[in-house]
C-alpha cells in the first residue's frame, strides 16, 4: 500500500492506531480470558469506516467473491456492509446490494426483519462481520436467515480469524462453520498475523507476546 507494509501489516497497524485491536485481559463471549481483543465498535470517523470498507472490498475482489447482496448482522455488521458496498461501487465499479437485520421485531410501519435488499431463496448473500471466535454469532445469523428463506451463503469476510478451537474440540471454529454451512470464511488477518506483526515491530506490544502465544497454545488450532 505504498508504505513498505504488506496489506495485512497495514490492516493490523490501522486497527491498533484506531484503538480497535487492544492488548490486555478481556473476557470473551465464550468465557475465555483473552490477551487481546478486537472492538470494531471503536471505529467512529468517516475516514476510518471508509478505509475499513476498502479492506473488505479488496478482500472480496481478491478472492473473486460473487453474490447478490452483502449481509451485515446487527449491530456491528451494519456499517461494515454499507462501507463495503460503497467502496465496491466507487473503487471497483461493482454495484452490489446490501442488507442487514433488525435485532428486535418491528410490528408497525413497514415491519419486517430485513432492511435494505429483500433477498429471496435464489439469492446468494456475502456475510461480513468482525471476528469469529467460537462461531456462535455466525450460527445465530444463519438460523435467522434460514428462518426468513433458504438464501445461499457461500462466503463470509471477517477482520480477524482468532484461530480458536470450535465447539467440537478438534477443528477451529472457522473450519467447523465452513463444514457445517458450506461457507468459505475469508479473514483479512489471523491471530498468527498479529503475533508476527508484533515480533516484526510493525506494531508495539512485545510485552504481550508470551501471553499471546500461551493463549494460542491453549485455545488455538
Ligand atoms: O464467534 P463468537 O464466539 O460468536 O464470537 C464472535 C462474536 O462475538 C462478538 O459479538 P457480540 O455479540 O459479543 O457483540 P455485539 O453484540 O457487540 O456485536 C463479535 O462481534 C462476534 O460477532
Ligand atoms: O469472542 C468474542 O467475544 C470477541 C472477541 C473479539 O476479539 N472481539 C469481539 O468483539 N468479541
Amino acid at each position: 500500500m505504498g508504505n513498505g507494509l504488506t496489506y495485512k501489516e497495514e490492516f493490523i497497524k490501522f486497527m491498533v492506531n484506531g484503538g480497535i485491536l487492544r492488548f490486555g485481559e478481556f473476557t470473551l463471549k465464550s468465557g475465555r480470558l483473552s490477551p487481546y481483543f478486537i472492538n470494531t465498535g471503536n471505529y467512529k470517523s468517516g475516514s476510518q469506516i471508509s478505509k475499513l470498507g476498502e479492506f473488505y472490498a479488496e478482500c472480496i475482489m481478491d478472492n473473486n467473491i460473487k453474490g447478490d447482496a452483502i449481509f451485515g448482522p446487527a449491530y456491528k455488521g451494519i456499517p461494515l456492509a454499507i462501507a463495503t458496498g460503497i467502496i465496491l461501487n466507487n473503487k471497483f465499479g461493482v454495484d452490489m446490494n446490501y442488507c442487514f437485520d433488525r435485532k428486535e421485531v418491528k410490528d408497525h410501519g413497514e415491519g419486517g426483519m430485513i432492511i435494505g435488499y429483500q433477498f429471496g431463496e435464489n439469492d446468494t448473500l456475502v456475510f461480513v462481520d468482525d471476528v469469529i471466535t467460537s462461531g456462535k454469532a455466525l450460527r445465530e445469523s444463519m438460523e435467522k436467515i434460514k428462518g426468513i428463506c433458504n438464501a445461499n451463503v457461500k462466503d463470509m469476510v471477517i477482520s480477524v480469524d482468532r484461530m480458536e478451537i470450535g465447539k467440537g474440540g478438534k477443528k477451529s471454529a472457522v473450519q467447523e462453520v465452513e463444514e457445517e454451512f458450506g461457507i468459505k470464511v475469508h479473514s483479512v488477518v489471523t491471530m498468527d498475523d498479529i503475533i508476527k506483526a508484533i515480533e516484526d515491530g510493525v506494531v508495539e506490544g512485545k510485552e504481550h507476546l508470551d501471553a499471546m502465544k500461551k493463549y494460542r497454545e491453549t485455545y488455538g488450532v
